[in-house]
């Protein structure tokens, strides 16, 4: 595997795979990697036979009192990493690199809607850049399709219709959300996690999945349902964030009439924020 920092060397690795009549995937990461990351990339390497990650802790979609300086950053294990999952070519761009005339004046690309509410309400901001560094990776890497988890379930609909809306020709592939065995999802800030922590933090999708159980058998009222689990969170520890039931394409508030729903919550503990989800459709057995 190639790591290269500047667009101009990349673009040059992209070009020699196409003229090689190759197809490119592409697996945008911010490091610090682990076996969520891992399932992309082996999926890219499934669907492509040219494998693109790129890490960019992106200052864009921090706020002013996040994790930005604390993120970890750990190049040499994540390039090992990458080397086994099969990524061909990793992007390790610096913020002058991705942002040359400086991140005030930066066009930014913002996508109304599906942006709104959710992590878009609690991080203002984020989603715009979030939306903006992936538009300026996929103009940079322009690969065939990219691959993204639903672990981050609102992401993936803020870029499926970013993509839709500007028109570019990329295939945007969702992949499952790879858990620890308590059920906790993989995240990076999983690490910030203390062991008394660590140990309540699956609380979070167990809750989602007796959530889900009661609707699957029939209950409608979801403020009861979130009521009950935020109170589950809060004894363990957590301060809710937000956990609400939604329509899983539109991402609207679910009406008791949707079929296809998706509960997502983001909570705290500590100074820990982790996200999760679960989509499921009610015309599909559990
Ligand atoms: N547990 C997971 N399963 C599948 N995909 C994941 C998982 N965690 C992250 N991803 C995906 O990996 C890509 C890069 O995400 P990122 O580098 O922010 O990882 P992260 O572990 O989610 O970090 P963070 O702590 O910022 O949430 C995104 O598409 C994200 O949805
Ligand atoms: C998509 C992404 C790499 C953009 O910075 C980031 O939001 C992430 O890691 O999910
Ligand atoms: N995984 C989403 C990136 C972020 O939290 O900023």
């Amino acid at each position: 595997m190639n790591t290269v920092k500047s667009v101009r060397e990349l673009r040059a690795a992209v070009a020699q795979a196409r003229a090689e009549g190759k197809q490119i995937a592409f697996v945008p990461t911010m490091g610090n990697l682990h076996a969520g990351h891992a399932a992309l990339v082996e999926k890219a390497a499934q669907r492509a036979d040219f494998v693109v990650a790129s890490i960019f802790v992106n200052p864009l979609q921090f706020g002013p009192s996040e994790d930005l300086d604390k993120y970890p950053r750990t190049l040499l294990a994540d390039q090992e990493k990458l080397v086994e999952a099969g990524c061909h070519l990793l992007f390790t761009p610096d913020v002058e690199e991705m942002y040359p005339h400086g991140m005030d004046g930066q066009t930014r690309v913002s996508v109304p809607g599906v942006s709104e509410g959710l992590c878009g309400a609690s991080r203002p901001g984020h989603f715009e850049g979030v939306a903006t560094v992936v538009s300026k990776l996929f103009n940079m890497v322009q690969p065939d399709l990219a691959i993204f988890g639903q672990k981050d379930f609102q992401q993936l609909a803020v870029i499926r219709t970013l993509v839709r809306d500007l028109n570019m020709p990329i295939q945007i592939i969702g992949e499952p959300t790879v858990r620890a065995d308590d059920g906790l999802a993989l995240s990076s800030r999983n690490g910030y996690l203390n062991t008394a922590q660590r140990e309540v933090a699956p609380v979070l999708y167990r809750t989602l999945q007796e959530m889900a159980t009661a609707i699957r058998a029939g209950e409608r009222d979801y403020a009861k349902l979130v009521a009950v689990a935020q109170q589950q969170h809060s004894a363990a520890g957590f301060s809710p964030d937000y956990l609400e039931v939604r329509e899983a394409n539109s991402l609207r508030p679910a009406t008791s009439d949707d079929r296809r729903l998706v509960i997502l919550l983001a909570a705290f503990i500590g100074s820990t924020r982790l996200i999760d989800n679960l989509a499921f459709d009610l015309d599909t057995p559990g």
